[in-house]
């Protein structure tokens, strides 16, 4: 069975203060872009550096294939998901975050705010998205069709999905 994680950090979705919109846009998504069974992992996290640490440890102990995150990739003092997650990562794919940021400009003038990178670590793939519930489907529709690629190639769970990208094996 694919296991995917969903990790929100904010600290007032985590207090109860307002609920957590993005986690929830994160499912859907992939409820739209995943047609083989799955199952997801959820943590609503506060943006607390070991915290997040730990928390991304665990999902891959756990074997998810893909973590995703969502808050704490902007420039303010307690936004620290990026940083927790290059402590995690074994191989950092820069190529993430860039294109990101490149396509949700036409989105925001702000998306370069936003620090958010991918990684691999073990059969885990990692991906920071920004905080923002809409940020969600526009930052995953500019880096989703590499991802189940990117999985299978570090030996994590096949992802069945008509919107991604496979490069046809050499004979
Ligand atoms: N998980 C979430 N659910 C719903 N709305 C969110 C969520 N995370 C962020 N937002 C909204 O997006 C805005 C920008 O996100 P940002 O991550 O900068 O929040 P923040 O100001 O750091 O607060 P917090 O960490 O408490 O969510 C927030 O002001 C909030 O309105
Ligand atoms: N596509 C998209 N990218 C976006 C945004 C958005 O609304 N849409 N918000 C930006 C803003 S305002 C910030 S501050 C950064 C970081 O957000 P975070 O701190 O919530 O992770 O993401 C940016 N990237």
């Amino acid at each position: 069975m694919v296991k995917i994680a969903v990790v929100t950090m904010s600290d007032r979705a985590s207090a109860g203060i307002y609920e957590d919109k993005s986690g929830k846009e994160i499912e859907k998504f992939l409820n739209e872009n995943i047609t083989n069974k799955f199952e997801i992992v959820y943590k609503l996290i506060p943006d607390d550096y070991d915290t997040i640490v730990n928390t991304l440890k665990e999902m891959v102990d756990q074997n998810c294939s893909l973590i995703l995150t969502t808050g704490g990739t902007g420039p303010a003092p307690r936004d620290v998901t990026p940083e927790a997650t290059k402590e995690v990562i074994e191989k950092e794919l820069p190529g993430f975050g860039e294109l990101m940021r490149m396509h949700s400009l036409k989105y925001v003038p702000t998306s370069i705010l936003a620090r958010g990178t991918a990684g691999v670590v073990k059969n885990s793939f990692i991906l920071n998205l920004p905080g923002s519930p809409k940020a969600i489907k526009e930052n995953l529709e500019a880096v989703w069709a590499a991802i189940p690629y990117a999985i299978d190639l570090i030996g994590g769970a096949f992802i069945e999905s008509p919107s991604a990208f496979r490069p046809k094996k050499k004979k």
